[in-house]
């Protein structure tokens, strides 16, 4: 782990060096200023050359104001040197968690991942800066202290010298209670943000249901189990200092007494007496960077050990080390012997044989769960299949990099999701350097201009969070004229029209169909009306497809399509009239 966590360092060694440099000396300094105290006391004062003392005071000065100027840089530099690497592991992980497949997402909770990025990550920097630097200086510290201490006088320094065992026992104890008391704390906080994100994102439905007092109880309790493990925490914290803190009072006491017997004895002068009692002091400040190092370290660590976690979790869908860009696809898709299941026990679909030629509008109907929507989410590949091959004008989509496939599809589902942003910037996501006119195009295609127009601040009329200030018919418009601008040769519409009134439905029906001209549609539909002129319609049920032609054959045919349509419209000679 901690070799993994000093490569992090690599594209910093250079501001690393001078952090380092500048502790190391300021360290050393803080070491020499005693020496100079106590040859002033015991050599100088007595020869009562006070021009020499003065000298040596301004010297002392100039020593104090560079040491002054090198803890700056410490403190600035070195914790620019945190934040950069905490900066670097953050990019890294949201990168990561970008490549991240849809099962990963399924199963985990939009806030445990959220809290990853930020709250693990917050003492990583503080880490980054102190660990290394401060554990150096501590023990480059106490080595130097000690070797002053013993030429000063051995038998003082002995006895200073007892404690350290013990301190180091406490170290290592609280060390490893701290480290686990750490790790709880980041899982409890990272459930109380999860919490969090589903009330709040889901609040709407919170407010119609009049659930807030359930939210706020289910909330209490995550909170609560976060306030305890931060209390536990705390409580191994102070353990460790109180008892740290007690041990080192604990060795200046002995040293005043011991020493002032040994002066009194005339082994030692009063100005080596006072000299070694600040070098006691020198003595426990390192032993009080331990301390705090011994807080921070297992809080960093535990955070890296998430991580580390969250960064080695590989993405179920990969592209392969061969695999090629797709080129400009004509769009003739073919399951060949498909089987699927999202968990491995159980197959959503099995076995299934579909072949769908280049501009070809086929519809996808059957029961609610029989997997229609399953199978087009295979197209783009956001799920690995068990079984069989899909392949895309003659080439396997797993031979194909991911982004280049997907770049071919496009994709309006059911429930739209919008960022928070401008309505330019919405449309835009279809194609990141659309021009002004482009974008304008699409929205006109998707019958948005005058909408748009309408409005104070056109294109760049903020539309909320996930778009919740427009219409549900107005955001499926964006979401469709995302695509146009996209302009793939592939289109998944999971009834994209549900969300729009008559009229508008037929407008956008109109343009759809203009649109899936020489494109491969596929269709996800519900309301067998809007998909009557289908090319094909392909029955899906949870036995496989079942039965497919177009709407005359089927209903012609009797079977399920024509008692779909029977129940939908009231009978299938009905539709067929229709
Ligand atoms: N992400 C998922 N993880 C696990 N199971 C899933 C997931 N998505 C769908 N399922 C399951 O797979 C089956 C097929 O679902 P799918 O959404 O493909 O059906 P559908 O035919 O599109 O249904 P509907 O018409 O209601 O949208 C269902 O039993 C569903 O519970």
């Amino acid at each position: 782990m901690i070799r993994r966590f000093m490569t992090y360092y690599r594209p910093y060694k250079k501001l690393f060096t001078l952090d380092f440099t500048c502790a190391v000396l300021v360290a050393l300094l803080e070491l020499g200023f005693p020496i100079g105290v106590q040859w002033m006391i015991d050599d100088l004062l007595p020869t009562g050359d006070w021009g020499l003392v003065t000298w040596v005071c301004i010297g002392l000065m100039v020593l104090y104001l560079i040491s002054m100027g090198m803890q700056f840089v410490v403190s600035y530099w070195g914790h620019k040197l945190g934040i950069n690497i905490e900066t670097d592991m953050r990019k890294q992980l949201f990168q990561h968690v970008q490549k991240l497949s849809f099962r990963f997402f399924d199963n985990t909770k939009t806030g445990q991942i959220m809290s990853r990025m930020t709250n693990d990550l917050f003492d990583l920097g503080e880490m980054a800066h102190h660990g290394p630097e401060d554990l150096f200086i501590a023990l480059m510290t106490l080595v130097g202290v000690f070797g002053i201490m013993l030429m000063v006088n051995w038998e003082l320094a002995v006895i200073t010298f007892v404690v350290v065992p013990f301190l180091a026992w406490i170290i290592i104890y609280f060390n490893q209670k701290l480290n686990k008391a750490a790790t709880t704390m980041f899982e409890r906080i990272a459930d109380v943000n999860a919490r969090v994100e589903d009330s709040i994102s889901g609040i709407r439905v919170v407010k119609s249901f009049g659930n807030e007092q359930f939210e706020l109880e289910r909330f209490t309790k995550n909170n609560h189990g976060f306030r305890l493990a931060k209390l536990r925490s705390y409580l191994t914290i102070s353990f460790s200092g109180s008892s740290i803190y007690m041990l080192t009072r604990f060795i200046t006491l002995v040293v005043l007494v011991f020493g002032a017997w040994f002066a009194y004895k005339g082994k030692l002068s009063y100005g080596e007496l006072v000299g070694f009692l600040l070098y006691v002091n020198i003595f426990l400040k390192p032993i009080d960077k331990i301390n705090a190092l011994l807080e921070l370290y297992p809080k960093g660590m535990a955070g890296f050990k998430r991580y580390c976690e969250l960064m080695d979790t590989e993405p179920d869908v990969k592209d392969a080390d061969d695999a090629i860009e797709a080129p400009r696809l004509k769009g003739d898709i073919e399951f060949n012997n498909v089987t699927f299941g999202y968990e491995n026990h159980s197959h959503v679909l099995k076995a299934i044989n579909l072949s769908i030629r280049a501009g070809e509008t086929i519809a996808l109907v059957g029961p609610s769960g029989a997997g229609k929507s399953t199978l087009c989410s295979l197209i783009p590949r956001f799920y690995e299949i068990d079984d069989g091959a899909v392949s895309i004008d003659g080439i396997d989509i797993r031979a194909m990099k991911q982004q280049s496939l997907r770049n071919q599809i496009g994709i309006v589902q059911q429930e739209v999701f919008l960022f928070n942003g401008t309505i330019r910037e919405n449309i835009a996501y279809g194609r990141l350097d659309a021009t002004e006119e482009q974008v304008w195009e699409a929205a006109r295609q998707a019958h948005l201009e005058s909408m748009i127009l309408a409005l104070p601040d056109g294109l760049d009329t903020f539309i909320g969070e996930r778009g919740l200030k427009l219409s549900g018919g107005q955001r499926q418009r964006l979401s469709i004229a995302r695509i146009f601008l996209k302009n793939p040769p592939i289109l998944i519409l999971d009834e994209a029209t549900s969300a729009l009134d008559t009229e508008t439905e037929t407008l956008i029906q109109q343009a759809l169909e203009r649109l899936s001209h020489n494109r491969t549609t596929l269709i996800i539909a519900h309301r067998l009306a809007t998909i009557r002129h289908a090319d094909r319609i392909v029955v899906v049920t949870e036995e496989g497809i079942e039965e497919q032609g177009r709407h005359e054959d089927l209903i012609a045919a009797g079977g399920t399509y024509s008692r779909l349509s029977a129940a939908q419209f009231g009978g299938g000679l009905a539709l067929t009239k229709g």
